[in-house]
């Protein structure tokens, strides 16, 4: 099954095309193809779509096409030799479909065999040509079907090229020049050309020709000079002729001291005449020559030798090696490419061309290789420049010049099977720039595919042979492709690739030529000019359409006053299309700008969330982190509190506790009245006063324990910065607090400084001004943050007061600890009484006025009255620490000092 990988409309898309010229894309036949290949790959373009052909039995120009005409590539399949058939050379890996398809399957050794059994392409390849001639083919028959038309539309004033492109050993020079009797296209076409031309020769040589198309009128010594060289050339060619033989002609080839040898083995029939069928030249007359125009006929032939162009028509060879000059590119004014100091020699007659030929074969470079024992190992190109002169105008401005140019492509090959250095120096030269020629193949084919995307730079200006073909691919004239093949099996996968790039050409269209655009100017003067006038160049054109002849693709013929007008038209056209390019332009800037505008606000927007995200995200961190401080400081107070609180009460309820066991005995004294009981009751009294004595030891003991453990406290309440304890941990806690808040100014800072760059990158948009507005307001967030960290400071200082003055009142104590007798004889009853009292009358006058203070604002709840004052009253008396006491004893807790995220605002 035949899968087309062209594209419905005739082009195949990049990757198709890209399949086509860099990748064998066949399976294996039948067999260990992947699952998508097709078993056969269409390596060629069009097969739905004809190729556009000119119509036949009238003359078809460039600039008549409606459609452009396709290039045409013929493929030639040379027979295999009596060797090559003997070495088993024939595998039937071409075979010709029908006159335009060739099918090509990869023999079992090949390199494509190999791939294909890996499923990576296909073997069998399908291929589609203008037309294919097959091996019986003879010379005769192949230009007629090729050559033919081409001399005749040079004689009418075209431009056209015919190159051949084939692995070597393929029969491209065969083709060309053909072998033996067997005369190839050029010498038919001389041949041809010199037979339409008869009684039309302009044989006088002042005017020749010279740069890319120019014409440059010769001075009578320089006519002699030309007459010199000429007839030397020819001469020589005649000397060379009788003492033939077998020459090797040994060169220099003056680059870098490296020599080259041109072995030259004539080949072409050495008499004096081109060899041809009689019936080939059958005289078609110069009926379709121009009328009243003379024709003088120049031929150059050069060639390209390692990327240096020699002149093979420079001057006649010699025995001795000689340093051959080489030749330069140049442009015209017009950035056209020509040969600079190329030699032109005026040929009079076929015989005369043949001759001039066969001395410039004779100086091109050939060479033996492991294919062809007589290798061209360069592209040799003849061009055949026919001056249509005017005898009566004889003006060489104006004169019309046209160009056959036939080229000779040296044959691509495989650089590793040449073993001299020579050799492979020449072979990678001829592959690269065959190579080159396919990429501007390929570039032009693209741009002309894919009008709608910029276009590609065509590499012409990578080689030398690309740059001086460059014309006839760019409107100059037209272009023809021979494909050159042979059956040999064992050089498939070269066979392959050249027809790989070939199919690139088939692909390719005929460039809109000169002619086409002088079509457009006189289109243009046939429209109604502005004022409503139609021009003067409209009526002679119009005349001329009267007469039925489509002659008027020459702009030369319009007069003076026409050619201002046509002037004046095109400046306005210029001036229509400038203004409708601007437009366009400012249509374009205008789409661009809205583009990039909706892409940067986009962005803007993007980044303006991510900005609020991260913003809000540092923001509820932050809270966060002071919340937990905040709890973590009330806990630990709290705690701290409590505890002190506990150890106080205890404290006090053993004071008490030991007031009341002294001062009890003696507040109870029973007076004695009964005499008879004095004895028993003294002794009973002795005895109990023993024994309260005892107890008062006991409990002054205690109390010295309790003293102690007071004096301990006091000293650690006396260094409240220092002691590390309650306040310094409290401290701690609070520096702990600064820390963070310092860390939360800095990373505000951070975000303030990206907010900034943030904001430059959003073209200093509006969004920019409201996130620094959101900075500022996160600003006073931190400033009033502070403050409350102040608060606590100060709520914690005040905390400290409180605690001095429990130590004071510890101190008190103690104070009154001394007061209590000290241990020994009992103390008088009336004393013991009076303390007795005093202890059992309340303790109010015993202590010190600020511990009832002390306690009160410890314990405010416990007051009944105080249930009675308002609650703003109660908070405005209330101490720090009693305020903290209430909040735990309440519950729920009241709101912390720093209010959550939600009441920030009213902090
Ligand atoms: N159509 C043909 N009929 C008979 N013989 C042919 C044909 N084509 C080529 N040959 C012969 O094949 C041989 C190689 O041909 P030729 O030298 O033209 O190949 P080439 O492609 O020019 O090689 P290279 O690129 O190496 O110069 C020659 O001996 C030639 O006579």
């Amino acid at each position: 099954m035949a899968l087309v990988l062209s594209s419905p409309c005739g082009g195949p898309s990049d990757e198709e095309e890209e399949m086509a010229v860099f990748e064998s894309t066949a399976a294996e036949h039948g067999g260990l193809g992947r699952p998508g290949l097709p078993e056969i790959s269409v390596i060629s373009p069009g097969l739905n779509t004809p190729m556009a052909e000119p119509k036949r039995g009238k003359k078809t120009r460039s600039f008549d096409r409606a459609v452009p005409e396709k290039v045409k590539v013929f493929l030639r399949i040379r027979p295999l030799t009596d060797t090559e058939r003997d070495r088993g050379e024939e595998q039937g890996c071409v075979a010709v479909q029908d006159e335009e398809t060739l099918l090509l399957k990869a023999p079992k050794e090949s390199q494509n065999m190999k791939t294909a059994e890996r499923g990576i392409t296909q073997s069998i390849h399908k291929f589609r040509f203008s037309r294919i001639f097959g091996s019986e083919t003879t010379q005769q028959q192949f230009y007629e079907s090729t050559m033919k038309e081409m001399v005749k539309d040079v004689l009418q004033g075209e431009n056209r090229l015919l190159y051949t492109y084939g692995v070597t050993n393929s029969g491209k020079t065969y083709t060309i020049q053909g072998s033996g009797r067997e005369a190839g296209l050029l010498p038919r076409a001389l041949s041809s050309m010199f037979r339409k031309l008869q009684g039309r020769l302009y044989v006088a040589m002042n005017l020749k020709p010279c740069m890319y198309q120019d014409v440059r009128h010769l001075e009578p010594n320089e006519i002699r000079a030309e007459e010199i060289r000429r007839n030397s050339l020819l001469r020589e060619d005649e000397c060379t002729t009788s003492r033939r033989g077998g020459t090797t002609t040994i060169w220099d080839s003056g680059v870098g001291g490296l020599s080259s040898t041109s072995y030259t083995t004539t080949r072409l029939e050495d008499t004096d005449s081109v060899c041809l069928e009689p019936d080939s030249l059958s005289h078609s007359g110069g009926g379709d020559l121009e009328e009243g125009v003379q024709f003088s006929i120049w031929v150059s032939f050069y060639e390209i030798y390692n990327e240096f162009l020699y002149d093979l028509l420079d001057a006649s060879p010699s025995l001795q090696p000689r340093k051959r000059v080489t030749l330069r590119l140049s442009d015209d004014k017009q950035g056209n490419p020509y040969v600079k100091d190329l030699s032109w020699i005026q040929v009079r007659s076929a015989e005369e061309a043949w001759r001039v030929l066969k001395a410039g074969r004779r100086n091109q470079s050939f060479a033996s290789t492991h294919l062809n024992q007589n290798s061209s190992r360069s592209h040799s190109i003849f061009s055949v420049r026919v001056l249509h002169v005017h005898p009566e105008q004889n003006d060489g401005q104006a004169m019309h010049i046209s160009e056959l140019t036939v080229c000779d492509l040296a044959g691509s090959e495989r650089c590793k099977e040449q073993r001299s250095g020579e050799r492979m120096k020449e072979a990678t030269n001829i592959n690269t720039s065959l190579l080159t020629l396919g990429r501007c193949i390929a570039a032009l084919r693209h741009n002309q595919n894919n009008k709608s995307r910029p276009p590609q730079v065509v590499p012409f200006r990578d080689s030398k042979l690309t740059r001086v073909l460059q014309g006839f691919f760019c409107g100059r004239g037209t272009s023809s492709m021979v494909v050159n093949i042979n059956l040999c099996a064992s050089i498939y996968d070269e066979t392959l690739q050249a027809l790989k790039f070939s199919a690139i050409a088939t692909q390719l269209v005929h460039g809109p030529s000169t002619k086409t655009r002088v079509a457009y100017i006189l289109s243009l003067l046939r429209e109604p000019t502005a004022n409503g006038n139609e021009s003067t160049a409209m009526e002679v054109d119009e005349e001329e359409d009267s007469d039925g002849e489509e002659e008027d693709g020459d702009i030369t013929m319009l007069n003076t006053e026409a050619l201002l007008q046509a002037i004046d038209v095109l400046k306005r056209e210029v001036q229509r299309q400038r203004e409708e390019k601007d437009s366009l332009e400012a249509t374009v800037r205008e789409q661009v700008v809205s583009e990039m505008m909706e892409v940067i606000n986009g962005m803007q927007d993007g980044f303006s969330e991510t900005l609020e995200a991260e913003r809000a995200l540092m923001e509820e961190r932050y809270e966060d982190k002071i919340s937990n401080l905040q709890k973590h400081l009330k806990n630990f107070y709290s705690q701290e509190l409590k505890e002190r609180d506990e150890e106080i009460e205890a404290l006090s309820a053993i004071l008490e506790k030991q007031t009341k066991s002294e001062v009890v005995p003696f507040t109870a004294p029973q007076p004695e009245d009964s005499a008879g009981l004095r004895r028993s009751q003294r002794l009973s009294t002795q005895s109990q006063h023993g024994r309260l004595r005892a107890d008062l030891d006991e409990c002054r003991k205690e109390l010295f324990t309790k003293t102690q453990e007071l004096t301990k406290l006091k000293t650690q309440l006396e260094f409240p910065g220092s002691s590390g304890t309650l306040t310094g941990t409290a401290d701690r806690k609070l520096e702990e607090g600064k820390r963070n808040l310092r860390q939360l100014r800095m990373d505000l800072q951070r975000l303030g400084v990206d907010l900034q760059s943030g904001e430059r990158a959003c073209c200093r948009n509006t969004g920019g001004e409201r996130l620094r507005h959101a900075l500022k307001a996160a600003d006073e967030t931190i400033a009033r943050q502070d403050q409350i960290l102040m608060d606590l400071q100060n709520s914690l200082t005040l905390v400290k007061a409180e605690m001095r003055r429990k130590a004071e009142s510890v101190a008190l104590m103690q104070s009154l600890r001394h007061q209590l007798p000290p241990p020994g004889p009992v103390a008088s009853p009336c004393k013991k009484r009076g303390c007795g009292a005093a202890a059992a009358g309340g303790d109010c006058e015993n202590r010190p006025p600020h511990k009832r203070a002390f306690f009160t604002s410890l314990f405010p709840a416990r007051t009944p009255t105080f249930k009675h004052n308002t609650r703003a009253a109660q908070e405005a008396n209330l101490t720090p620490y009693s305020r903290i006491l209430r909040c735990r004893q309440h519950s729920p807790p009241p709101s912390p000092v720093l209010t959550p995220r939600s009441h920030r605002g009213k902090v």
